[in-house]
């Protein structure tokens, strides 16, 4: 008998994640495909995927860069902008392929630009949503430039969400990636078809790694890293059981040049060891019993998907990132580059 410990999981899916596509698609898809069944890609290309026929598309050439004898479901988004018709939401519903529609507000994040305005234009669009069941995925911060780049979720919460959820009292929605208190509160308190994705990234580190003997553009992401006090707050959510709390990596690749540059890009490729990472946080406050449910069940339960059927088993076992990874004939420097984890995917 090994005395390794060892935790074998029911393969978990990411239910937040960026493929990017082309060469630089190829290069990411396996980390993600060797560890998680499926996952909600996200629609924030160049020219953003706006229509099912895109999304169509897009879909088929994950499925044609799978390394071969691998299995892996991509499960589309569509990007929502101030024209999209609720005639294009049935056609995405009927679909069957694309579960849910993204709704970044114009200018808030990464590939933004073709995003909402003023989510009141959308509104005939969202009872569609509303009525067909389809979720709306989003990325919560005010663009206005006059609030803290700190406090952008906090109000987008309080102007947007708060509204939109009293005026759309059925509308299924994922509050991704959150990163504060009040989020975390918000989502607790809503109704059952109110759920939230947590990143790795913001579970393990606060705002101090931005800035720890000098500026560390790796730990660039949007939402921005917040104080300890909402990290801690984060972390208790996703052990806490809930099944409004589930695994989203929004792992976000970026060129190493585009990341160490004067003005560099937010996003943080955390698909090279994700779920070793969730199994540290658990770890760390001593909830590993409570990793399965948050990575594996409560996001399809919430997607209306079967839970997968096949398993995963990680070692305790120290190992080293990578220091750099290939990344479409450039390069992209991983969370933990060259650093040691606890946990190893062994099978
Ligand atoms: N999270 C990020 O910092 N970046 C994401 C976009 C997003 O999820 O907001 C990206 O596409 O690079
Ligand atoms: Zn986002
Ligand atoms: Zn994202």
């Amino acid at each position: 008998m090994s005395l390794i410990p060892t935790l074998t999981l029911t393969r978990p899916d990411d239910c937040h994640l960026h493929l990017r596509d082309g060469e630089q698609m190829r290069a990411v898809l396996p980390d993600t495909v060797r560890r998680f069944a499926r996952a909600i890609v996200m629609p924030n290309l160049r020219p953003a995927v706006v229509t099912t026929e895109m999304a169509l598309a897009y879909h088929d050439r994950i499925l044609a860069a799978l390394p071969p004898g691998t299995q892996f479901e991509p499960l589309m988004t569509l990007y929502l902008t101030d024209n999209t018709t609720s005639t294009e939401i049935i056609l995405a519903k009927n679909s069957g392929a694309i579960h849910g529609v993204k709704y970044y507000p114009a200018g808030a994040t990464t590939n933004s630009a073709a995003g909402v305005s003023d989510i009141a234009r959308c509104y005939g669009t969202l009872a569609t949503m509303e009525e067909t069941g389809m979720p709306l995925l989003v990325h919560g911060e005010v663009t206005d430039p006059e609030v803290d780049v700190f406090d952008k979720e906090k109000i987008f919460l309080e102007r947007v969400l708060v509204p939109v959820t009293q005026r759309f009292p059925r509308l299924r929605v994922v509050f991704e990636h959150i990163t504060t208190s009040e989020a975390v509160d918000f989502v607790t308190s809503a109704s059952n078809h109110i759920a939230a994705t947590i990143t790795v990234h913001h579970m393990l580190l606060n705002r101090n790694a931005l800035f720890q003997g000098g500026i560390h553009p790796h730990h660039y992401c949007l939402p921005v890293l917040k104080r300890e006090t909402h990290r801690r707050k984060l972390v208790a959510a996703a052990t806490s059981g809930s099944p409004k709390f589930f695994l989203g990596t929004d792992s976000a690749p970026h060129s190493r040049s585009t990341k160490e540059s004067a003005c560099g890009c937010a996003g943080i490729y955390t698909a090279h060891a994700a779920i070793e990472l969730y199994a540290e946080v658990f770890e760390q406050v001593g909830a590993l019993d409570k990793l399965e449910a948050f990575a594996s069940f409560h996001g399809a339960d919430f997607y209306r998907l079967p839970r997968n059927r096949d398993s995963i088993t990680l070692k305790k076992e120290s190992w080293k990132a990578a220091t750099e990874l290939e990344f479409g004939g450039e390069t992209l420097v991983p969370l933990r580059a060259g650093e040691s984890l606890g946990w190893k995917l062994i099978g």
